[in-house]
């Protein structure tokens, strides 16, 4: 579906390892001492029943809660404890479960935003008008377009990012986060609400993003049919535990899982 695949990121990207994390709320354990690695260029899919500790587990890979204890790695550069922008600037990025676009903002200015961090040229620079400043954004606006390509949505880059479909609004979410340059994308259920059409045509753009791009990707995901057609690997929760992980078809097939879904007794 794309005709020009971005520049891969450097292949021997570094795996994505969350070593014995645990997270605890006044009272409430809602992730204890999980651990789990996501291979460099695969798609890690986490699951589990409502309640299970799916979005607890996003949040400390994206820094948004701090882990009680554990650590997370990405290669051997520790993420644990870190702001949220500080993990982005090492190459983790992340989307939204609700939309986070400016609304007003057009295709080719929201997918800019990802650039922001990857700016070098000063705000004086830039306010100057030096040729550098130009040169730069030059670079900057041709990775747009490549970026928006790649998600198929070239042909929408003036239009205001809030006036499309929104499947299309959610790819655009998902390009800004390729914008960024990551190592590693979080998508937390980047398919709900979508229509059939904009469900397969978002997971073939994800599917890409890690067979042309070798980037990583963690998929929080209820929709199960998705997960077993994307994931390479699953990691299994429930009541904040790991209690399975392996390839789709083993935890499938997993009486440990096959009794968190349907709440049969031990
Ligand atoms: N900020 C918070 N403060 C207190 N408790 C929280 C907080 N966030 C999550 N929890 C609790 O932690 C547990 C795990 O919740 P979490 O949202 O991570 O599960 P989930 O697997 O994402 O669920 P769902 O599929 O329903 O989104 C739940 O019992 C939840 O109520």
């Amino acid at each position: 579906m794309t005709t020009t695949a971005p520049a891969p990121v450097d292949s021997t990207t570094a795996a994505l390892t969350v070593t014995d994390v645990t997270v605890r709320f006044a009272g409430l354990t809602a992730l204890d001492a999980v651990s789990f690695t996501v291979e460099p260029g695969s798609v890690h899919a986490v699951i589990g029943p409502n309640g299970a500790g799916k979005s607890t587990c996003f949040n400390v890979l994206s820094g948004v809660y701090r882990a009680t204890a554990g650590t997370v790695r990405l290669g051997t550069t520790e993420l644990t404890g870190l702001a949220p922008h500080a993990i982005a600037a090492l190459g983790v990025a992340r989307t939204f479960q609700n939309l986070a676009l400016p609304p007003h903002a057009t295709v080719a200015d929201s997918l800019l935003l990802g650039r922001h961090r990857l700016t070098r040229s000063g705000f004086l620079a830039t306010g100057l008008r030096l040729p550098s400043a130009a040169r730069e954004e030059r670079r900057h606006l041709e990775r747009v377009r490549e970026i928006a390509e790649f998600i198929g949505l070239e042909g929408a880059l003036e239009r205001p990012a809030g006036s499309l479909p929104y499947g299309q609004q959610k790819l655009v979410e998902l390009g800004r986060a390729l914008c960024m340059e990551p190592k590693v994308l979080l998508l937390d259920e980047p398919i709900a609400g979508m229509t059939a059409d904009e469900r397969r045509r978002t997971a073939a753009v994800v599917a890409d993003v890690r067979d042309s791009l070798g980037i990583s990707i963690v998929l929080v995901e209820h929709d199960m049919g998705v997960v077993m057609k994307l994931a390479d690997a699953v990691t299994v929760l429930d009541f904040g535990r790991r209690i399975a992980g392996g390839t789709p078809a083993e935890v499938q097939n997993d009486p440990a899982v096959v009794r968190a879904y349907l709440g049969a007794p031990e």
